[in-house]
């Protein structure tokens, strides 16, 4: 069977915003039992069709469109990156759905670390730069991130030590910060994974 890679990358990009509006409207919904035996019975049936079409890392779709706010990953928070200078900084917009609930209307504090790691990835391993992963991030939760709220976020590198990469970022809803995040990403040396 003949691919067209780049129609089947935008038709994908079209599946991970439906994956991602699906997910909100699941989590926002209390289904009745009839529902979700029709839910669980066409998923049960997708769930197989798809393992019948499982390929290795490099031919997936998902996770690596070049087009897509968040190169198409349905489980990172939404963001679109406004401004990038990278290595050096990045701006955009955020928000986090009812997917990423914690509770009484906060988004759960593990997404919020999934966020800046993101942003963080995206400016350590812009184009030209040596591939280099989280050596640690660390988040300060200054206040609550609501779900539904446009958020806006500020990602930049403080200072570059050898292999070392420090990296800042804060994620703020209006004038109010709401995360602050450090993080130390290492430049791999050859054979590491
Ligand atoms: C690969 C391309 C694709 C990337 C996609 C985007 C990535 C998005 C970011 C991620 O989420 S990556 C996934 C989460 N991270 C990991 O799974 C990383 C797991 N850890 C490792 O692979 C290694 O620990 C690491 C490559 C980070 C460092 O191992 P090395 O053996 O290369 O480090 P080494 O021990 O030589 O230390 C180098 C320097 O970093 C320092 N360092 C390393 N880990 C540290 C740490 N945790 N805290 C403080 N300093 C640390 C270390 O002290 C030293 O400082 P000095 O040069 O000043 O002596």
């Amino acid at each position: 069977m003949t691919v067209n890679v780049e129609a089947s990358l935008t038709q994908h990009d079209a599946v991970v915003t439906g994956l991602r509006d699906f997910l909100d409207a699941l989590a926002s919904a209390a289904p009745d039992e009839r529902s979700s035996q029709r839910l669980l019975h066409d998923l049960a049936q997708w769930t197989e069709d798809l393992r019948q079409d499982a390929v290795e890392e490099s031919h997936r779709h998902y996770g690596r469109s070049p087009t897509l706010a968040t190169a198409g990953q349905a489980t990172t928070p939404w963001y679109v990156v406004d401004e990038a200078a990278p290595p050096e900084r990045l701006a955009g917009r955020a928000s986090f759905s009812n997917f990423f609930l914690g509770g009484r209307g906060a988004a759960h504090g593990g997404t919020i670390p999934l966020l800046f790691d993101e942003l963080f990835g995206w400016l350590a391993n812009s184009e030209g730069m040596p591939p280099s992963r989280t050596a640690y991030l660390t988040t300060n939760y200054r206040s609550v991130v609501r779900v539904g709220r446009p958020m806006t976020f500020t990602a930049w590198t403080d200072r570059v030590e050898g292999r070392k990469r420090f990296l800042r970022a804060e994620l703020r809803d209006g004038d109010t910060v709401c995360a602050e995040s450090e993080a130390l990403f290492v430049t791999l040396r050859a054979g590491q994974p």
